[in-house]
């Protein structure tokens, strides 16, 4: 098998799981937040930046690198790890997320779905075949089959149509992956926020016997709510002896309720997009470091925080470098973003080792200015 997930232990007071995946590159403890490294890059970080903060996985897109540098570059390369030079696991998304919402999408057909580049216009197509070609090239721990995600909100008959579509993708990924024994293959369930049809789509995906399964069609719009409402009747039917990913989720609230629910495995680009533009996710609350209140603060971004940005600089120096648009802005708030978002993670491992994330939940949520 080319992962195997250990299941550690079930929280006693939420459906939250704490567990280990071990992969061909190194193991990964459960629940996780995985850095998105879209173009193969953490965007302003480096691979010893990514380890000092304890990233266990990252996660790069088929779609960006297909069209550059190109699939059968990076194969020349060695593949991505040694392409990047990041030696832990790394998971691919399949690139049908990416042309749907990035791609400037021409035609969806039972054959796959024809788009122009966001780059140059130029003309391409993905199939299951080639998602999982490109894929294999890249030579990612875990890859991710090519799905139809469902945009939101969307009617029941073309969440049903979509649903039977990516099933039948599916059956085309698994008949295309030439590397099974080292690349984990993951299905993604779909059914938009129709509980009969996510029922149909669980049926459909878990009929085919995968190392690992996403929630796919969520974090598109809903309400997190609706999202978390998704959730409650989906996971408890996944596998329990498999890990279940949860794609591009997200802020820290979204994290908690996300692993109460069930899920181990999460990405976003939130932490590193919301970094370079200047807003730093702290223990106090979110901290615009741009905003002229911070122009004479001496304080570090989150004075909770022991990461290098915090225990180094000043919201004052910090504002300064973003006013001047000195790169090392960029830098320093990316690098402690995403130390709180693993931190978070580590700390709800904890919680879930001692019986108490429902309590964390609570703490956290009065620290960080959410209402339950
Ligand atoms: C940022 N929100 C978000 N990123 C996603 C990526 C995805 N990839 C494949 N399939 C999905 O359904 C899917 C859903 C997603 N939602």
């Amino acid at each position: 098998m080319a992962i195997k997930y250990e299941l550690i232990k079930v929280c006693k007071q939420s459906g939250a799981r704490l567990g280990k995946i071990h992969t061909p590159h190194g193991v990964i403890e459960t629940p996780i937040f995985m850095p998105v490294g879209t173009q193969a890059t953490v965007k302003a970080m480096t691979p010893e930046e990514l380890k000092k903060i304890e990233a266990q996985i990252i996660l790069s897109n088929t779609y960006h690198l297909y069209l550059r540098p190109g699939h059968k570059l990076v194969e020349k390369a060695g593949g991505l790890h040694k392409f990047m030079n990041w030696d832990k696991p790394i998971l691919t998304d399949s690139g049908g997320f990416q042309v749907f919402s990035l791609g400037d999408l021409r035609k969806i057909s039972e054959e796959g779905v024809e788009f122009r580049s966001h780059i140059d216009g130029s003309k391409h197509f993905l199939s299951p075949e080639k998602a999982i070609e490109i894929e294999n090239s890249l030579g990612a721990d875990i890859i991710m089959a090519f799905d139809e995600c469902a945009p939101y909100p969307a009617d029941r008959q073309y969440v049903k149509n979509s649903l039977e579509r990516t099933t039948r993708w599916l059956k085309r990924c698994i008949d295309a992956h030439k590397y099974p024994e080292r690349q984990a293959l993951f299905g993604i369930i779909q059914g938009g926020m129709y509980k009969d049809l996510r029922h149909q789509s669980l049926n459909e995906i878990l009929s085919f016997d995968l190392p690992g399964y996403a929630v796919g069609g969520l974090s598109v719009g809903e309400p997190k709510d609706l999202m978390y409402e998704v959730l409650e009747y989906t996971t408890p039917l996944m596998p329990k002896d498999k890990p279940r990913y949860l794609m591009g989720v997200g802020s820290p609230d979204c994290l908690i309720e996300g692993v109460i629910r069930g899920i181990d495995m999460f990405d976003c680009v939130h932490p590193t997009r919301i970094g370079r533009n200047g807003t730093a996710m702290t223990s106090i609350g979110r901290v615009v470091i741009k905003n002229a209140k911070y122009a004479e603060d001496f304080m570090p971004l989150d004075p909770n925080c022991d990461c290098y940005t915090c225990k180094s600089y000043s919201r004052a120096y910090i504002r300064h470098l973003f006013k001047a648009g000195e790169i090392l802005a960029s830098r320093l708030v990316t690098y402690h973003n995403l130390h709180f978002l693993l931190n978070l993670m580590k700390e709800i491992r904890q919680a879930i080792m001692e019986d108490r994330l429902l309590d964390y939940r609570r703490e956290f949520f009065q620290k960080y200015g959410y209402t339950l």
